[in-house]
């Protein structure tokens, strides 16, 4: 009875923490709050002093271990696979929880220049209870001038079974840690909860590409007026793609397809610069990964080319399905087809492919598509942030941004 009662009067008190000092971490961190956003001049918030990174990891409560992820290693693979599959992020009524698969994980987080301390784990007894990843880019903000080497964070998950016992923020500390090391100082990363500071607010959208099934699972639901096979005509798509030459990607399309994509991405205040190499690592073809297809016309020149990835979702106790097959816009380049009948045809084969729901952001050149080909707004948001760095305007427009995180 007394541990009953220790128990709740000590849950309490955390949520009287959580009220009086809301981000009680996030406050410690080098990201501009609310007051001092006028003062600071753009560019880096703090200047790192790489002599003064702690070399020792940071402490862990008893029983907790670091451990570096070989993902290469197919019970390492698991174990991440398995914590993220079930202890991940949910929507809000916790009807759906991503199933990010092991290829994908390796597609995500061992691309090129890849460190081997970046995949973080924690485990207690040879179980992994935590994680979170960090993989190196090159980043353009604002201007071609600010060409910042720092780290994309992804993937923070903490068992549910040890939630509030802080270890997020040593999480976040520890791989902070490791990039200081690398003398790197800043960090990117997206999140569908607001901490301190979002740069950018975007928001999802879905285009039904499988009406029946998006409202047997509760992805979407009707209203009055409507009907399933009413949906399933509004929504009906034709058999096959549009564009000629239309076709998917090959490794011969490397250098056209990286002069494409990199000079597209000059016109956002947010991008990366891709390598051949990282060109090769993040649109080549794999099967349920990534997906990602060319306009080759006369004498084999590519004009445009469009790429969605694969995410289901798991759906947690639903009697007739167990996952939601989603695609996810990555990057599309429309040079001389039109944005509009692209995107249609990435819809034709995102369905063909065998996937129930296309989503996308409001980001880059996705609103002159969104409206037209019927997507709608989801409830969920997606807030990006830049660590350690000030922007002239404290904040972008979804239409500035361009990049993608998976
Ligand atoms: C770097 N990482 C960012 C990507 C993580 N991504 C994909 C994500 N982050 C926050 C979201 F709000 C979100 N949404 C996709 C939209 C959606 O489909 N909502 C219904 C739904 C179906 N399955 C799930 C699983 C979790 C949450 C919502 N779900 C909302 N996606």
């Amino acid at each position: 009875q007394q541990v009953v009662v220790k128990k709740n009067i000590q849950y309490n008190q955390q949520l009287i923490d959580k009220l009086n000092k809301p981000h009680q971490f996030w406050q410690t961190q080098p990201m501009p709050n609310i007051n001092e956003m006028d003062k600071l001049k753009p560019g880096p918030i703090q200047l790192g002093v790489l002599a003064e990174v702690r070399k020792d990891p940071f402490n862990l409560i008893e029983k907790y271990e670091w451990f570096n992820v070989d993902l290469r290693n197919e019970e390492q693979a698991q174990q991440v696979y398995t914590l993220l599959k079930e202890n991940y992020v949910e929507d809000d009524d916790n009807m759906f929880r991503f199933d990010y698969s092991i290829e994908f994980l390796r597609w995500a987080l061992l691309p090129p220049g890849q460190y081997a301390d970046w995949l973080v784990g924690v485990r207690v007894n040879q179980k992994l209870v935590g994680f979170i990843s960090g993989i190196p880019v090159t980043l353009f903000i604002e201007n071609q001038q600010n060409k910042v080497k720092m780290t994309e964070i992804n993937f923070l998950c903490v068992h549910k079974k040890i939630r509030s016992n802080r270890l997020a923020p040593v999480l976040i500390k520890e791989i902070t840690r490791r990039v200081h090391i690398k003398n790197m100082w800043q960090a990117v990363y997206t999140a569908g909860i607001v901490v301190p500071t979002p740069i950018s607010q975007t928001r999802y959208y879905h285009r039904s590409l499988n009406a029946k099934k998006l409202i047997e699972v509760g992805f979407s639901s009707l209203s009055a007026r409507q009907t399933i096979s009413r949906q399933q005509k509004l929504y009906k798509l034709p058999e096959e793609p549009k564009t000629p030459g239309l076709r998917p990607m090959k490794k011969k399309d490397v250098a056209q397809v990286t002069k494409l994509l990199n000079e597209y991405l000059k016109n956002f205040k947010l991008y990366f610069k891709y390598t051949e190499e990282e060109v090769k690592h993040w649109f080549l073809p794999r099967k349920d990964v990534i997906s990602t297809y060319v306009v080759e016309k006369e004498q084999g020149i590519v004009t445009d080319f469009l790429s969605f990835y694969n995410l289901p979702s798991q759906v947690i106790n639903n009697p007739k399905h167990t996952h939601l097959k989603a695609a996810y816009s990555y990057y599309n380049v429309a040079t001389q087809t039109p944005i509009v009948q692209l995107m249609y045809d990435a819809l034709i084969l995102a369905k063909n492919e065998g996937f129930d729901v296309f989503n996308a952001l409001d980001i880059m050149d996705n609103d002159k598509f969104l409206k037209e080909l019927m997507f709608c707004s989801g409830d969920g948001q997606l807030n990006y942030y830049l660590y350690n760095w000030k922007l002239e305007n404290d904040m972008l427009k979804p239409e500035e941004i361009g990049i993608v995180l998976v």
